[in-house]
């Protein structure tokens, strides 16, 4: 990574995350360029990261060792194929965006190396996870150039399929959504229970915050971390008896098959 230069079409959210987990890994502002069409998102992403921002998408890949496509997926088609006449064959094309296929990231750009991946936005926190995909055409180096990019703000993994990243993306893409929500549903019960909203959100933060560390450190996995909790006929117990009642786990199963089905569908409906 020391040398490599890369370029950011799409300069939002994600792209931001990205360029200050590279920043915080030591990369140069001189090694990293983004383009987008907003004036107030560039005059940010400027102040924040001190990289060259630019309005001409053509012009931000100019030299560049990796193009990193981070436009909404409607956006993507569009894009490609402004950038194809300037791309240079062995550029390596990484595209974060859900539900684009590399097949149809080829018919717009040609026969380009090209990484998809699947971040998610703990990423910001240098918290984030990956899945990540390549197709024949890229080259170990690019690898590698790939995985320390999206490594810059989390954990990087690879995935055997292209298919996979359906299913990342409804595990851990989608996935800080549904913690998020779980917070929502945890403080609001706890405040019809009768304690302030405040007292309730606190204790529903911490404790999703003890849990999540007590998960990724012990040597035990969550199910016995979960019956470690629950004491026989105790308070643990009623509140799991009542979720399973409900069908908790398939709820789950049925959430993320919707989002890993969403994902597939997008594919078809964005890729021609
Ligand atoms: N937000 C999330 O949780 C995740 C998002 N993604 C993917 O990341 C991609 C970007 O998402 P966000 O950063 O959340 O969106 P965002 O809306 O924050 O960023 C997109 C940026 O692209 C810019 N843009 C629009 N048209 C453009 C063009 N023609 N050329 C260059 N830039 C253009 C916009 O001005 C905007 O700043 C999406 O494809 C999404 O599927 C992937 C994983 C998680
Ligand atoms: O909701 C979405 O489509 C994007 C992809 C994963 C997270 N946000």
């Amino acid at each position: 990574m020391s040398k490599t230069r890369i370029a950011f079409i799409g300069a939002g959210n994600m792209a931001a995350s990205l360029i200050g987990g590279l920043r915080a890994q030591g990369l140069d502002a001189s090694q990293i360029r983004a383009s987008d069409p907003g004036a107030e998102q560039r005059a940010k992403v400027n102040a924040e990261h001190g990289i060259e921002m630019f309005a001409d998408n053509a012009q931000a890949i100019e030299g560049a060792d990796v193009v990193v496509l981070a436009v909404k997926p409607q956006a993507m088609k569009a894009v490609c194929e402004a950038l194809k006449p300037n791309l240079k064959p062995e550029q390596l094309v990484v595209s974060i965006a859900a539900g684009i296929t590399c097949a149809s990231m080829n018919n717009w750009l040609g026969a380009q190396p090209i990484v998809r991946c699947m971040p998610n936005t703990p990423a910001l926190l240098r918290q984030g996870v990956s899945g990540l995909y390549a197709t024949h055409e890229v080259t170990a180096a690019q690898r590698q150039q790939a995985e320390q990019l999206l490594s810059a703000v989390g954990i990087a993994l690879w995935l055997d399929t292209e298919q996979q990243l359906d299913a990342v993306t409804a595990v851990s893409g989608s996935g800080p959504a549904y913690f998020f929500l779980l917070i929502e549903a945890m403080t609001a019960a706890g405040e019809k229970l009768g304690l302030p909203r405040e007292t309730a959100a606190k204790l529903t933060l911490q404790t999703a915050l003890g849990a999540a560390h007590m998960a990724v450190s012990s040597d035990v996995d969550a199910a016995e971390l979960r019956r470690r909790v629950t004491s026989p006929a105790g308070t643990t117990e009623a509140a799991i008896k009542s979720f399973q009642a409900d069908g908790f786990e398939a709820l789950v199963e049925k959430a993320l098959g919707a989002a890993a089905h969403r994902s597939a569908e997008m594919a078809e409906q964005l890729g021609n």
